[in-house]
């Protein structure tokens, strides 16, 4: 059997009991199903929510808190709960887990997001079981994910993964909110996600404890596609659950197909996802042929005008002479060497400014809009 490594992602709703306290039964449940994929040689990263759940009736809380300060609270005392919980249950299996906390703003930080790929990539060749959660005691208030729903689709992405498994309460994506609707319908398989889907699909959360609904995970659906990573999305009992789970027999919605295209690398999803953008160049239409249609390099030559103030190495927006946002580059001037050297030719553009590359942005910095960059209906473009 061929192996696979594969993120599932726990939300709240699938580890809370009726009054959204931990439930060990259910934690339980998980830990034997993803045993069970280790003993067919798979590789698992879990992305597991639940510490503010876990942590809020130790901390005096009649009830999930809202307050940012309460969550932040709860959830540093109910990490460590969850955590224990995890490490007890799988020892019983022989099997040694590991924590990691990331914030949004590491991935925002380029050697940052590398890291967290070096640690995961080691933890994962000797076989322990990563378990990430949202670092919610320290996320800032706007930048928190919020949910672990992208988390998870972002952490597939960065390793590669074959696969994401999201596990709620609900079988998975219905066309329209089945806790409403009687005639709701589920959807089995989705070769993909169309924007009327994301549009119409509600953020309600079906339990106290969970956040985002489905939208959101529709929305890391869409990017763990974008990023080579064959979704599910759905529910099941019982320690065979996951291995039925990646065999397509799963109790859900499948997303994508075997031929997805492969992942970036992690340099390109950093620069298409997570880089802030610094600045902007106008490019002539020969440019835009040769970096859209021909996989080449921005040189000086195609460049028109630049806006904005960049350093070499920061990340700029590339827009065609109608303004349309072609893509995102990494570039190996400063605003101020381009605008001495725009529209010329790279001999002596390289000459003029003293740099012995004659690329603005190279092939292997430059992300085009396209998938990747695609933003979700109503919401803005990254940057
Ligand atoms: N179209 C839909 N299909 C399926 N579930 C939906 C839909 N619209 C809203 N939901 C709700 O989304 C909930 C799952 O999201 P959420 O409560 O955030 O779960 P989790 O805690 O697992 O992240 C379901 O319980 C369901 O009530
Ligand atoms: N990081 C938070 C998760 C917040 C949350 O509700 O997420 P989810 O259940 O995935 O919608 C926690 O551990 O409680």
């Amino acid at each position: 059997m061929e192996t696979k490594r594969i993120v599932i992602k726990i939300g709240s709703s699938s580890l809370t009991d009726a009054h959204g306290q931990l439930d060990r039964m259910k934690l339980h449940d998980h830990v034997n199903a993803i045993a069970e994929l280790k003993a067919n040689g798979h590789e698992v990263v879990i992305v597991s929510s639940g510490a503010v759940a876990a942590g809020y009736s130790g901390l005096g809380y009649p009830s999930r808190p809202v307050t940012i300060a309460g969550k932040q609270a709860a959830a540093a005392v109910g990490q460590v709960m969850l955590l224990n919980n995890y490490a007890d249950a799988f020892r019983k299996h022989g099997l040694t887990i590991a924590q990691l906390l990331l914030a949004r703003q590491d991935f925002e930080r380029r050697e940052q997001m590398s890291h967290a790929y070096s640690a995961l990539s080691e933890l994962l060749k000797r076989s322990v079981i990563p378990i990430i959660n949202e670092n919610d005691s320290v996320s800032l208030a706007e930048l928190t994910f919020g949910d672990n729903d992208m988390l998870s689709a972002l952490v597939s992405g960065l390793i590669h993964a074959d696969f994401l498994a999201i596990l709620t309460d609900v079988n998975g994506l219905y066309d329209k909110n089945p806790n409403q609707y009687e005639d709701a319908v589920r959807y089995h398989f989705l070769k993909e996600l169309p924007d009327h889907l994301l549009r119409e699909t509600s953020d309600a959360s079906g339990s106290k404890v969970g956040t985002g609904g489905m939208k959101s995970k529709l929305r890391a659906a869409r990017t763990a596609l974008s990023l080579g990573v064959r979704t599910f999305i759905g529910t099941g009992n019982g320690a065979d659950k996951l291995v039925k789970i990646i065999n397509g027999e799963g109790d859900g919605t499948y997303i994508g197909t075997e031929s997805l295209k492969p992942a970036l690398k992690v340099s390109k999803q950093w620069i298409a996802l997570h880089s802030p953008i610094s600045g902007k160049i106008e490019i002539d239409d020969g440019a835009v042929h040769a970096l859209m249609n021909e996989g080449k390099s921005l040189l000086p030559a195609g460049i028109k005008q630049i806006s904005g103030h960049f350093l070499a190495g920061e990340v700029i927006q590339i827009v065609d002479q109608q303004n349309h946002v072609l893509g995102k580059g990494q570039v190996n001037y400063s605003s101020e060497q381009l605008d001495e050297i725009k529209s010329l030719p790279s001999m002596r553009a390289m000459d003029l400014v003293n740099v012995c590359h004659p690329e603005v942005v190279h092939r292997d910095n430059w992300v085009p809009w396209t998938a990747v960059l695609r933003p979700v209906p109503n919401e803005r473009r990254n940057g």
